[in-house]
C-alpha cells in the first residue's frame, strides 16, 4: 500500500462584479474575486493538493492562466481533470481537510453544501471531505478584505 501527503495554498483578490464562486457553488456576497478561472480559491487549492500528493506539479502547469481555454472555467471541471489523473493512476482518496480564511462573508451556513459537490467531483463519500472557515481577526491582507486565502491537505492511497 502506498500512501502519500499532499497539500495546497491559494490566494485570490476581491474584485467587484464577479460572482463569488467557493468549493464549487455561488456564495451570496457583494463582491467576487479575480483570476483567469472563475477564482474558486478553494478548488484551487484543493487541485494542488491532489497534483503535489501525487507528484504532478501544480494547478498552473496542468491549466494555464495564460490558456484561452481556462477563461471564466468553473473550476469544479478543473478538480474532475485531477480526479481524472487520479483514476489514471490508481489514487484514491482517503480524506481531505481544507480551510478558507477571509473576514467575511460567514461561510459556515454553506460548507454543507460545498463539501457535497467536492465529494461528487472526486467520486467519494461525503464524510472524507472536510471543509473550514476562519478569519485572520481583521488582521492581515485576508483581515483587511483584500482577498481570500485557502489551504488544503489530501491523503492518497493506492492499494
Ligand atoms: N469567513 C468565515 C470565518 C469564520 N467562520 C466561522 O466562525 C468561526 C470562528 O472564526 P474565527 O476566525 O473567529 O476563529 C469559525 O470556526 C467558522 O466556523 C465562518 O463561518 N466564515
Ligand atoms: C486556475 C487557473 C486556470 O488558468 O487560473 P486562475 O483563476 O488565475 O487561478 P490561479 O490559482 O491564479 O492559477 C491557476 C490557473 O491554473
Amino acid at each position: 500500500m502506498n500512501i502519500r501527503v499532499g497539500q495546497g495554498f491559494d490566494v485570490h483578490r476581491w474584485i467587484e462584479g464577479r460572482p463569488l464562486m467557493l468549493g464549487g457553488i455561488e456564495v451570496p456576497h457583494n463582491q467576487g474575486l479575480l483570476g483567469h478561472s472563475d477564482a474558486d480559491v478553494l478548488l484551487h487549492a484543493i487541485c494542488d493538493a491532489l497534483l503535489g500528493a501525487m507528484g504532478r506539479g501544480d494547478i498552473g502547469r496542468h491549466f494555464p492562466d495564460n490558456d484561452p481555454h481556462y477563461a471564466g472555467i468553473a473550476s469544479i471541471k478543473l478538480v474532475k481533470h485531477v480526479y481524472g489523473y487520479m483514476q489514471e493512476q490508481g489514487w484514491q482518496l482517503i480524506n481531505l481537510d481544507a480551510t478558507v480564511i477571509c473576514q467575511q462573508p460567514k461561510l459556515a451556513p454553506h460548507i454543507p453544501r460545498m463539501e457535497t459537490v467536492i465529494a461528487a467531483a472526486l467520486g467519494c463519500d461525503v464524510e472524507q471531505v472536510n471543509v473550514k472557515a476562519t478569519t485572520t481577526e481583521k488582521l492581515g491582507f485576508t483581515g483587511r478584505n483584500e482577498g481570500v486565502a485557502a489551504q488544503c491537505v489530501v491523503l492518497l492511497q493506492r492499494p
